[in-house]
């Protein structure tokens, strides 16, 4: 059938002529067609979920066909038929499912043949729970291991005769080396020193038993059950019973033996001689297995398990086809492998929502199941057109470890479950498809194969050969042959004399071989009485053991109990610790809280700043610009006042030159805020104004100011301002300065409102226009105002030059 067949449902009618092309095709391909079996799969329906919707998208149709609906959402196709050996409901029970599926598997395994089960599935779909149950209803394999037990009980071969070698293969030893080997277990089951208890080590794991059993097994034949269980986690193989890796797994190789069956290499294959033991190897095997919470389901295993079960036969009375008794053929021995796979289910990330770890596990697990798709399919492709296309069984561990399987070692199963919801319509389409393609793939038939025993071991090498150790073994089964019953016809008496030959060839035999067993079983008796004499030496030995050992048990006992009372002190300690953290860490959460408060404070007192920064600068221009305005406006008055002055002093001058008595000529308000303006405005005006008029005083009968300025000058204080420093010019006239005090700069108001200071002269000096220096006293009195300042109000110019005598006038 091909795909598109399956996304456009065929008629019933077109169904069935699809699947008579297939069967004819198959049919006429070839003879061996015959030999072949497809793959039985089998669907099984899990029930809904709790508090999910009760719509389902799976209809069953009949036993064997199932109908796929579309959720209603959809206007696309409407229903999907697919077809399957049978088809489980939600309501069959676990046994129903065993006697249909795994049950001719147990019947095939106990006669030599292998078998291969696994269950296909997305997360959560009842693959586990199919293959495992729970202790009251129990899965495939529970039953199958009750079923094996049920029906060997009476058939086991004593323990350790035969043992793995961990390569695929047996080795036969002898009665001493099993017993050896069984002493040794029974030690070190008691010398093992005890291990934390995993979960779910702890308790006895019973499956409840129905007595189911095998019917025609092959009662001259010894039986004993090997169990290995390995796991394929992200495209590695794990031996999840080998003990001695400890805690972390060993990743474990794949090989192929020289019958092209593939094995893990070094794996721990436990003999088993009961339901129990089985359950407990298997019990300690999960507990190893890698299984996780997903939102899917709670226990969803992340890696596919296989649990290996072998029968291993060794005859115990041989006949030859004739029926008649032979010795048992010593190299060879019958070994069927059932290999029950619970696959990981497949996961789709956006329902599942994994992350991390548990993401690369999903991952590693499509990409399996995906190879495992890819391998069937192609299989199908080579069987259909007679192709010969490569498999690719060694993209993944996970085909690679079955290869031998697909390619004709034994029956093919595979149980499909489907969960029913409508949420999982898309999913199961792809599910029901692949499977029923897999129903496509045909196997070759599974055939009971003798295995070579490898090889005979023997530790007791200086008595026995391993081969004579065999022999040995073996010899034990043989018997007598039987007396053949003649009829004499004492007529014929050829006739009579050849049964006789024949009758006396056979006690010939039978002596021979009677010698041969008496010798035997005389040898035999004195091995037993050695060995009976070294076994209760043994026996001395072992009880002495035990005793120390129940001693060591004891003591191991004791300080199991003061180590656990110390677990409880360090658990409690622990727990006061986890406390004290977990207030450490509310602590160090709300100081973070308060941190990053304080970090928002602080960006938003940062932004503040910067907001008054620019509002700053911006006043700033604007007050720069105000008073540069105002400088400018002053600047403008001051100039407009000077004008005036001028005005005023031309208008003086004109006075002056019209001969007018001397009259107080000017009055300079110094400018206490800016007396350095106020100065240079003084020497500036001076110069011009005042030199004209110490011209004209000199000229004059000293006036008034002169008269007062004498009047006055025993007491007067005058403020000498050096605006320059003066060049000492040489004169013998010196101006009359009895108490001054000389300042160079008038800093603040007080330099000229101190009430003492009655007298101001300002010093300047200016080459003239001989290019002699002259020095220019600028005289002035101070006279307080009423509002506590001071009017310097200028009266007289002394102007001292050098002169030269030769100077023409
Ligand atoms: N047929 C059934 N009857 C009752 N309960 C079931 C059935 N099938 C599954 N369940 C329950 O559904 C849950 C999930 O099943 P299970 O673990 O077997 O799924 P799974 O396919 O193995 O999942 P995963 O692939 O994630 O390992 C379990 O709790 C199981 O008991």
């Amino acid at each position: 059938m091909n795909s598109a067949s399956r996304f456009n449902p065929p008629s019933a009618k077109k169904l069935r002529r699809e699947k008579t092309t297939l069967s004819s095709h198959s049919s006429e391909s070839d003879g061996e067609q015959s030999n072949k079996d497809p793959v039985h799969v089998y669907c099984r329906i899990r029930p809904l979920k709790e508090g999910s919707e009760p719509t389902t998208c799976l209809k069953i149709l009949s036993a064997d066909t199932l109908a796929l609906n579309t959720p209603d959402s959809r206007n696309t196709r409407k229903e999907i038929h697919y077809k399957f050996k049978h088809i489980f409901t939600a309501f069959s029970p676990q046994a129903e499912l065993f006697a249909h599926v795994a049950y001719p598997l147990l019947e095939d395994l106990l006669h030599g043949k292998n078998g291969l089960l696994f269950t296909y599935g997305v997360t959560g779909s009842g693959k586990t729970y199919t293959l495992t149950g729970d202790q009251n209803d129990p899965g495939i394999m529970p039953r199958c291991i009750d079923t094996i037990f049920n029906s060997i009980a009476d058939y086991q071969a004593p323990k350790c005769v035969i043992k793995s070698d961990r390569m695929n293969g047996f080795e036969i030893q002898t009665e001493d080396d099993a017993m050896h080997d069984r002493l040794q277990a029974v030690k070190s089951c008691f010398t093992k020193t005890p291990k934390t208890p995993r979960k779910g080590n702890g308790d006895k794991i019973s499956y409840s038993n129905d007595g189911t059993r095998i019917q025609c097994i092959n009662e001259n034949n010894l039986y004993s059950v090997f169990i290995s269980y390995v796991e394929i986690y992200n495209n590695s193989v794990f031996d999840l019973l080998d003990e001695s890796s400890g805690k972390t797994l060993q990743n474990k190789i794949l090989r192929e033996d020289c019958h092209k069956n593939m094995y893990v290499n070094g794996v721990v294959e436990i003999e088993v001689k009961s339901a129990q033991e089985a359950y407990e190897v298997f019990n300690a095997g999960q507990t190893r297995k890698r299984m996780a919470s997903t939102s899917l389901n709670s226990g969803s295993s992340r890696s596919h398990s296989i649990f290996n079960i072998r029968v291993v036969q060794l005859e115990r009375y041989a006949t030859n086809s004739h029926g008649q008794p032979m010795i048992p053929n010593e190299n060879m021995i019958k070994v069927g492998q059932l290999s029950l796979v619970d696959l990981a289910g497949s996961e789709r990330t956006n329902r599942t929502n994994n992350t991390g770890m548990r993401l690369k596990e999903a991952s590693s697990i499509n990409n399996s199941l995906m190879s495992l798709r890819s391998c069937l399919e192609i299989l199908r492709e080579n069987q259909m057109n007679k192709g010969n296309r490569l498999v690719p069984y060694r993209d993944s561990r996970l085909t690679f470890i079955f290869k031998h399987y697909f390619e004709g070692d034994g029956t093919v199963k595979m149980v499909v479950c489907v969960n029913p919801s409508l949420e999982d319509f898309e999913e199961n389409i792809q599910v029901l498809k692949f499977a029923e393609m897999t129903q496509d793939v045909k196997i070759a038939k599974a055939e009971v194969k003798y295995t070579p025993i490898k090889k005979t071991i023997s530790r007791n090498k200086e008595n026995q050969t391993p081969a004579k150790s065999v022999t040995k073994s073996a010899s034990s089964f043989t018997l007598l042959p039987d007396v053949p019953i003649v009829k004499l016809n004492l007529d014929a008496t050829d006739e009579c004399r050849s049964a006789i030959d024949k009758v006396i060839k056979v006690l010939k035999l039978r002596a021979a071989k009677s010698k041969h067993l008496d010798k035997d079983i005389d040898e035999r008796q004195q091995e037993l009485r050695k060995k009976l004499v070294t076994l209760n030496q043994q026996c001395v030995l072992t009880s002495a053991e035990m005793k120390s050992l129940k001693t060591m048990i004891h003591k191991e006992k004791q300080k199991s109990r003061n180590l656990h009372l110390k677990m409880t002190d360090i658990e409690s300690a622990n727990q006061d610790l986890q406390g004290k953290n977990e207030e450490l860490v509310d602590i160090v959460r709300s100081l973070k809280n308060t941190v990053n408060e304080k970090d928002l404070k602080i960006n938003h007192y940062i932004l503040e700043k910067d907001r008054t920064k620019q509002k700053l600068v911006l006043e700033n221009e604007k007050k720069n610009q105000e008073l540069d305005a105002k400088l400018r406006r002053q600047r403008a008055h001051l100039n407009a006042a000077m004008k005036a002055k001028d005005e005023k002093l031309r208008m003086v001058k004109g006075i002056i030159d019209a001969e007018m008595p001397p009259v107080e000529m000017n009055t300079i308000d110094l400018d206490l805020a800016d007396p350095v303006k106020s100065r240079d405005s003084q020497i500036t005006q001076t110069p011009q104004s005042f030199s004209q008029s110490h011209v004209y005083r000199r000229n004059l009968t000293p006036g008034p100011a002169t008269k007062s300025r004498r009047s006055r000058s025993a007491g007067e204080v005058w403020l000498e301002h050096n605006v320059i420093k003066p060049c000492p010019l040489g004169t013998v006239m010196q101006p009359s300065m009895k108490k001054r005090k000389s300042v160079s700069k008038l800093d603040k108001a007080s330099d000229i409102t101190n009430p003492k200071q009655s007298k101001y002269c300002l010093v300047a000096q200016e080459p003239d226009t001989d290019g002699e220096i002259e020095t220019k006293l600028y005289k002035a009195d101070i006279v307080p105002t009423c509002g506590g300042g001071a009017q310097v109000i200028f009266n007289d110019v002394e102007r001292l030059r050098q002169e030269s005598p030769t100077k023409s006038p």
